[in-house]
């Protein structure tokens, strides 16, 4: 990249950059090796003709779009699986796919469903049977769980299994068009397979919901299977290409080894054994909302790339009425609006490399049979995907609104970008219903503290609140991650008082858990800000690096912390010990770091290390070339191919006639 010919205020830009942009892309890899190996595998794959597009996708039709995307996707399989035979290298597909689908690929769901559900909850007879299947491809899987009238709460879903002992095999069924699979991926026209989730019912008893795996398309001519009425939903907000879809069942028999049996298990006659603990059904959900943070992270720095590169090329309006029009990354409202982003994408990645630890630690755990720390996990991965989901939302819709008018251009990618972010939102537990299964946990956790009981580490603070709530506040980052863990036990005590002020008002626990929803939700966003600001400071000054970087690290870090306790400074003076003047006094740093960190705001971005093959944006290229960028783009759009569009003789030459007459 350090060749292309730049926009003149990039050049200035990177000169001025305090520390060595190499060292941050190789910290956030993961060393200088991972660097190399990252780049020459992208290289690769954007090396190849065929995944580059000759039109933009958004000239395509629904079904020509969907169409190049499975043609891509199938490429990008070939080239990986040569690639890593090659090199013995595992590639991150998802920094890439958004470089070949701008999009989501319609194998999405593929890789990160349908063989995680596989690991997660076949047995190892089921595991050689279906998974060298889905790793090289021969079958192509999706996740079915969600139906037109059950997503969040999935204890009432209405597929049916129903076992037949007779035959050894269930029969699955969709009586009501509300039990209808809807929304999983690839489901519309590109699987063959499916993890169904449905009601296992045993001679008239229902069991609960188990994971099935079940055939629903012909492998050969890919015709539904008959019993099986399978289609794709049609338009959405984004998502365009994962060709989400609906399914039904009639009658549809399949063997009895086909439910996945590593937790409940279904013996020949009918017997039903129970699992360590039903809610491992529920275990690809939760690794999916950890990965969902790291996709956070990756989602706000495409964000935070385009604007803030943009933000270095534009000029406009004055600062001083007898200078210059400034570039627009000089205005402090500007700052304000993205280094939030950029450091929010350090936090998410900081978090989810903590959260992935506690995963993979928990799992280990379950294969020896423990499970003492599986509903810390739980609570932890609901609060956290929910919030880091919305925030990414609401950083990469502020950058968009950051490149004013431009910022709406499809070419831009960031109604895109912000399309498929906002989807984390909903998807894998929508956010409300997430932050409430966290304050179950913390509700729980508040009663054993008041108990004197020791708590799990996320939730400890609970108890060092109850002890001394009335620390004197401090302003430092240290202070304000205590004052953070204040306002959040605040806000859980408040919550468990109020439901216990609704019982003694006579409401029984449901209601007054309904009644006090809001400030349980709330008392879980409060809980989940805390964590957030625990560990991503808690990594930054662990983090062994140059004096130069170290630095710039630690000001994003502050500035996340300060950003946050000034936008939830209500919370502060009702919850901690904060004064107003202290307020100022935080006012007044925050407009320190963002002056301190906009010399090297675009080096920062830089740091991203992001192509420009997977940005796909005309603002945030890396040569900021972005008029010509946006004029070249423009200029692909079917109506500049031709001088005259025949609407003219059709309608609009008809109608300036008969203005005439
Ligand atoms: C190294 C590790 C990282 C690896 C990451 C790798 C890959 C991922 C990478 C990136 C991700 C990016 C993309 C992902 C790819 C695909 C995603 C694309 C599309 C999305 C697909 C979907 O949306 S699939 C459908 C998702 N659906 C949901 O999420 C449904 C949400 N609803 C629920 O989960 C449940 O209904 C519920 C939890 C809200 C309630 O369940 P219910 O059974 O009713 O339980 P309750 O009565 O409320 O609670 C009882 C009890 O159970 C505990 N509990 C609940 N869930 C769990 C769980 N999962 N684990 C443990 N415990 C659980 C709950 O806390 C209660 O406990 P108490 O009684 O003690 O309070
Ligand atoms: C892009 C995309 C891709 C998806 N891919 C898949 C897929 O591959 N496979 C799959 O199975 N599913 C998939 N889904 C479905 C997704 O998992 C669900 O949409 C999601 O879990 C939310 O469920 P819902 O639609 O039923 O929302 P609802 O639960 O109907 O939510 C509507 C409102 O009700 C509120 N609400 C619901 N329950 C409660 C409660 N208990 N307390 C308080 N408020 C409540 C919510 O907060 C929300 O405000 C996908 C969805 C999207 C958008």
């Amino acid at each position: 990249m350090a060749n292309v010919k730049c926009n003149p205020d990039l050049v200035r830009e990177r000169a001025k950059c305090s520390f060595d942009v190499n060292e941050l892309i190789h910290l956030i890899d993961g060393g200088e090796n991972a660097t190399k190996e990252k780049r020459h595998f992208e290289e690769t794959i954007f090396s190849v003709k065929e995944l580059q597009d000759a039109v933009p996708e958004e000239y395509l039709s629904h079904k020509d779009r969907y169409e190049n995307a499975v043609r891509k996707a199938t490429i990008l399989r070939d080239v990986c699986r040569e690639y890593m035979k090659k090199y013995n290298y595992k590639p991150n597909r998802f920094r890439v796919g958004h470089g070949v689908f701008k999009d989501v690929s319609p194998f999405l769901l593929h890789d990160g469903m349908f063989v995680a559900t596989i690991i997660g909850q076949g047995t190892p007879e089921q595991q050689a049977e279906w998974l060298p299947k889905a790793e090289n491809m021969q079958i192509i899987g999706t996740y079915a769980q969600t139906e037109l009238g059950h997503g969040s709460f999935i204890r009432g879903l209405e597929t049916r299994a129903t076992y037949d002992p007779k035959t050894e095999e269930f029969i699955l069924n969709n009586a009501t068009l509300s039990s209808f699979k809807w929304w999983p991926g690839g489901l519309g026209s590109t699987v063959n397979h499916c993890i169904v989730v449905a009601q296992l019912f045993i001679n008239g008893k229902s069991y609960g919901i188990q994971p099935f795996i079940v055939q629903i398309r012909d492998l050969n001519t890919h015709k539904p299977l008959p019993g099986v009425k399978v289609g794709e939903i049609g338009p959405k907000m984004g998502f365009q290409t994962a060709n989400n879809g609906f399914l039904g069942f009639e009658n549809f028999r399949i063997p009895r080894m086909n439910m996945l049996m590593k937790n409940a298990q279904v013996l020949k006659d009918g017997t039903f054994v129970k699992g360590m603990n039903e809610k491992l059904t529920y275990g690809t959900m939760v690794m999916v909302r950890v990965g969902i943070v790291g996709d956070c992270s990756l989602n706000t720095s495409l964000a935070a790339t385009i604007a803030v590169r943009y933000s270095a090329v534009r000029h406009q309006s004055k600062i001083k009425a007898k200078e210059p029009e400034v570039q627009i990354l000089d205005y402090v409202t500007q700052q304000h609006k993205l280094f939030i982003a950029i450091a929010s994408s350090h936090v998410f990645r900081n978090v989810y490399s903590w959260l992935s630890k506690s995963y993979l630690n928990v799992m280990k755990d379950l294969a020896q049979g423990k499970q003492d720390h599986l509903p810390e996990l739980h609570a932890t991965a609901c609060c956290l995907k929910a919030v880091c989901s919305r925030d990414a939302g609401s950083v990469v819709e502020e950058c968009r609104l950051a490149c004013g008018g431009h910022g709406y251009m499809t070419s831009s990618n960031l109604p895109l970008v912000y399309g498929f972010t906002i989807a984390t939102v909903t998807y894998e537990g929508e956010q409300t219903v997430l932050l409430l299964q966290t304050a179950r946990y913390l509700v729980k956790a508040w009663l054993a503290a008041l108990q004197g009981k020791v708590l799990a580490p996320s939730v400890s603070y609970l108890s060092d609140w109850l002890k001394n709530d009335n620390v004197r506040w401090q302003n430092t980052p240290e202070g304000i991650v205590k004052g953070f863990q204040h306002v959040a036990a605040g806000k859980v005590k408040a919550a468990y008082d109020t439901i216990q002020k609704y019982i003694k008002l006579g409401k029984d626990y449901e209601d007054a858990w309904n009644l006090a929803s809001v400030q349980l939700m709330k008392a879980s966003e409060a809980h989940s800000r805390s964590i957030l600001c625990e560990v991503s400071w808690g990594e930054v000054i662990r983090t062994s690096a140059s004096p130069n970087l170290l630095q710039v690290l630690k000001q994003l870090a502050q500035l996340y912390l300060v950003y946050w306790t000034l936008e939830t400074s209500g919370d502060f003076l009702v919850y901690s010990n904060i004064s107003k003047d202290d307020i100022a006094i935080l006012r007044e740093k925050y407009e320190e770091l963002l002056a301190a960190i906009r010399p090297n705001a675009v080096g920062l971005v830089d740091a991203f290390d992001l192509r420009d093959e997977i940005l796909h944006s005309t603002l945030g290229s890396y040569d900021g070339r972005v008029y010509e960028r946006l004029m070249e783009e423009a200029l692909k759009s079917p109506l500049n191919q031709e001088s005259v569009n025949a609407s003219f003789h059709k309608y609009l030459k008809p109608l300036m006639e008969k203005a005439k007459l």
